[in-house]
């Protein structure tokens, strides 16, 4: 029987949290610490331990059959390679900064410019799009270093939280892209490997769907039931169990991470009482 090959960031920001979902869609990886390759004991996947900037060219080769990948890299080099699932961790921005200092009216004033960047092609369809001709350094670390040392104008790398950009005198000033991890897939895949892939996709999405909702349980009093109904979305509709105290009622449902602390707020106003709430591991739709 045939296994399904998965790169996964050997070390850095995605390594993790990679490593983490696919624990939780149920898939135990016997893991030597400097192994390249490993066997799920449990599932038919391979697991390519492998740099997030050299998957999209596995991917291509059909070396590896999937990946879980920045989505930005697959925008920088991935032309052919689908996304299966969006994944929710790794979020950031593609952004263009330039020092805080410089005044900025419109993507016009980058004309002629000096722009150090880890993301040539993202960077240079912005331009293209944009009709924008500018000379990038292409560097592959401490980008936002250049302005500083006199290497560029601007910059354009990934911003999270904007700490990089802030402690080196930079502002954002384009955003070109929003990125998160992915489930990428290569465009070559057998029948077989495509069954194998779906099942793992199903899982995931199971595992995703629990992770953007919260399970909350209240008590109502009768008179309220109907108001509070009202407010809660649920799977169908939430579960509604008399208590022992008459009068009273106890509800379930379902509520998207989303909406949580309006749907809160709204049922205090609506008189539901010992509001408790609980994570999700798995959602079966
Ligand atoms: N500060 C950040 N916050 C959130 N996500 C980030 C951040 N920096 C990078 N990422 C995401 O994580 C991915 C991996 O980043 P990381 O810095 O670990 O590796 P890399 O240097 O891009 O790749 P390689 O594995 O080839 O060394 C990026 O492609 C991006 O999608
Ligand atoms: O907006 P922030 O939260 O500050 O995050 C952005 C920084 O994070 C990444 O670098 P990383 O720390 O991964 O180092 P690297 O350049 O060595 O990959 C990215 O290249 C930015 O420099
Ligand atoms: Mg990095």
């Amino acid at each position: 029987m045939s296994k399904l090959r998965i790169a996964v960031q050997k070390a850095g920001r995605l390594h993790d949290e990679s490593m983490e979902i696919l624990k939780d869609i149920g898939i135990s990886i016997d893991n030597g610490k400097d192994q390249l390759k490993a066997s799920a004991r449990n599932f038919p996947l391979e697991v390519f331990y492998l740099r997030n900037g050299d998957i999209p060219q596995y991917l291509k080769d059909g070396v590896v059959d999937a990946a879980i990948i920045g989505e930005n890299i697959l925008v920088e080099k991935g032309n052919g390679i689908t996304i299966a699932e969006k994944l929710g961790f790794s979020t950031c921005k593609v952004s263009i900064a330039i020092p805080k200092s410089v005044k900025y009216t419109g993507i016009q004033d980058l004309e002629g410019k000096r722009i150090a960047t880890s993301y040539p092609n993202t960077i240079q369809g912005y331009l293209d799009k944009n009709g924008i001709k500018a000379n990038l350094h292409i560097i592959n670390g401490s980008v936002e270093i250049a302005p500083n040392i006199g290497l560029a104008d601007a910059i354009c790398d990934i911003v999270s939280s904007g700490s990089t950009l802030f402690k080196n005198n930079l502002k954002e000033v384009e955003v070109i892209m929003k990125s998160e991890a992915v489930l990428a897939v290569s465009p070559v895949l057998s029948q077989e490997k495509q069954d194998i892939l779906d099942k793992i996709q199903f899982r995931l999405q199971s595992v995703l769907k629990g992770r953007n909702s919260k399970y909350v349980l209240l008590n109502a009093p009768n008179d309220k039931l109907q108001d509070i109904i009202n407010v809660l979305p649920g799977m169908k509709s939430p579960t509604v169990l008399p208590l022992a105290q008459e009068g009273w009622s106890s509800v379930h449902s379902v509520i998207s991470k989303n909406q949580f602390w309006d749907i809160i707020d709204e049922l205090k106003k609506k008189g539901a009482q010992g509001i408790l709430v609980c994570p999700i591991e798995k959602m079966v739709i």
